[in-house]
C-alpha cells in the first residue's frame, strides 16, 4: 500500500510521544511556562516534539518538519532545569537522550513548508493537557498541498470502554481508530444525520478559540438542538469521525478577529476525518489552504460535518 512506510513510522513516532504526555501526567502537576504570546508550553510539549521529530529525520531525512515548538527559550541559563526534566522524560522513550542532542531534534522542527513536508502538534489542546482534559500528539504528511498521511493520538478520549484511542488515516485507504496502549485497529465512519444520539455539535472548552454564540447559533440553523460537547485539541476531529458527533465548529473569535489558524492545529484530523467519510472546510466553503504557510492564510474559521449536514452549515453561515 501507498506510504506503507510513512504510516508506520509515524503511528511508532505519535505513540512514543503519546507515552511521554502520560508518563509527565502521571508523575509531576506539568508546569505551564509561557511563550512570546502568552500561550502556555509544558515539558511534555518539548519532549513529545523531540521525540516524533528524532524519530521521522532518522528516517526520513531529506523531509522538513513543521512543528509548533522551538528550543530557543530552552537552551537559556534560566531553562537548564526545565530542560533536565524534558531530557529525563524522552530518555525513557530514546535512551540515548540528553540535553543537548534534545534541544537539536526539537529544533528539526523548523522547517518550512514545501513540495512534501510534515507538520506537528506534539501536544495540541496544551490548556486541556494542563487541566488534566483532552489533548491530543498531531502528525501529518503533505505533499503538493494534499494531506496524505495522519496519526492523531488522544490518550485521555474515551470511546465505547477505550481510553486512549489513535486515530489513523491514509489518503484512499480509509481512517481506523485502535487502542493506544495496542490492540487491533477498527475502520471509522461519520455518523449519520438519522442517528439521534450522535446529532449534536462539538466545541473548544477555550471560549476564546472560538466564537461560541455564533456556533451554537449555526448549529442550531442546521437542526442541532442538543447542548455542545466541549472539548479541547483535534480530540473534536476525532469524536466526529468515529460518529460521536456530526459538527465540529471553530469560527473566528470577536476578541481576536486576525487569528489565522495553523496547519499542526488541523492536518492530522482533517484527513481522519475526510477518510471516515465526512467534510471539512472553512466558513466560506474553500478547502483548507496546507500549500502556503505555517498558517492556513487562505481560510477563516473551520468547520467539520459528516458530510450530510455541510452545505445547510455553510449557508447558515452565508
Ligand atoms: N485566538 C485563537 N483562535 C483560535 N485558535 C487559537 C487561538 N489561540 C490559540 N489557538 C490554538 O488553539 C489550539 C487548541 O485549541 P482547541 O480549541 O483545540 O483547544 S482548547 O479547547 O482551546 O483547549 C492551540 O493549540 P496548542 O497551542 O497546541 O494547544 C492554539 O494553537
Ligand atoms: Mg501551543
Ligand atoms: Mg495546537
Ligand atoms: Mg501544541
Amino acid at each position: 500500500m501507498a506510504y506503507e512506510k510513512e504510516k508506520e513510522i509515524a503511528i511508532a513516532a505519535v505513540t512514543g510521544a503519546a507515552l511521554l504526555c502520560q508518563e509527565v501526567r502521571r508523575q509531576m502537576v506539568p508546569e505551564a511556562m509561557a511563550k512570546q504570546d502568552r500561550s502556555p508550553v509544558t515539558v511534555a510539549d518539548f519532549g513529545a516534539q523531540a521525540v516524533v521529530c528524532k524519530t521521522l529525520r532518522e528516517l526520513f531525512p531529506n523531509d522538513p518538519i513543521v512543528a509548533e515548538e522551538d528550543a530557543a527559550e530552552l537552551k537559556t541559563a534560566a531553562m537548564a532545569k526545565p530542560l533536565q526534566q524534558v531530557s529525563q522524560y524522552v530518555q525513557a522513550i530514546i535512551p540515548e537522550a540528553t540535553p543537548e542532542t534534545v534541544t537539536r531534534w526539537i529544533d528539526y522542527g523548523n522547517g518550512s513548508v514545501g513540495p512534501r513536508y510534515w507538520t506537528l502538534d506534539p501536544i495540541d489542546g496544551t490548556k486541556g493537557f494542563l487541566r488534566n482534559d483532552q489533548y491530543a500528539v498531531a502528525l501529518a504528511l503533505v505533499e503538493a498541498g494534499e494531506i496524505k498521511v495522519g496519526v492523531l493520538a488522544c490518550p485521555a478520549l474515551t470511546i465505547g470502554d477505550t481510553t486512549g484511542i489513535l486515530f489513523i488515516a491514509v489518503r484512499g485507504a480509509g481512517a481506523v481508530m485502535q487502542p493506544l496502549s495496542g490492540g487491533s485497529a477498527q475502520s471509522i465512519q461519520v455518523a449519520a444525520s438519522i442517528d439521534w444520539a450522535h446529532f449534536r455539535f462539538v466545541e473548544s472548552v477555550e471560549s476564546g478559540h472560538g466564537n461560541q454564540e455564533q456556533q451554537s447559533a449555526i448549529a442550531q440553523a442546521a437542526g442541532i438542538t442538543a447542548d455542545s460537547l466541549r472539548m479541547d485539541s483535534q480530540a473534536k476531529y476525532g469524536a466526529v469521525a468515529a460518529g460521536e458527533a456530526v459538527l465540529y465548529l471553530r469560527l473566528p473569535s470577536p476578541k481576536s478577529p486576525d487569528y489565522r489558524e495553523k496547519i499542526w492545529d488541523h492536518a492530522a484530523g482533517v484527513i481522519v476525518v475526510e477518510e471516515a467519510g465526512g467534510r471539512v472546510t472553512d466558513m466560506t466553503g474553500r478547502p483548507l489552504d496546507f500549500s502556503q504557510s505555517a498558517k492556513l492564510v487562505n481560510n477563516r474559521g473551520v468547520v467539520v460535518s459528516n458530510g450530510e449536514i455541510h452545505d445547510k452549515v455553510l449557508a447558515a453561515l452565508q
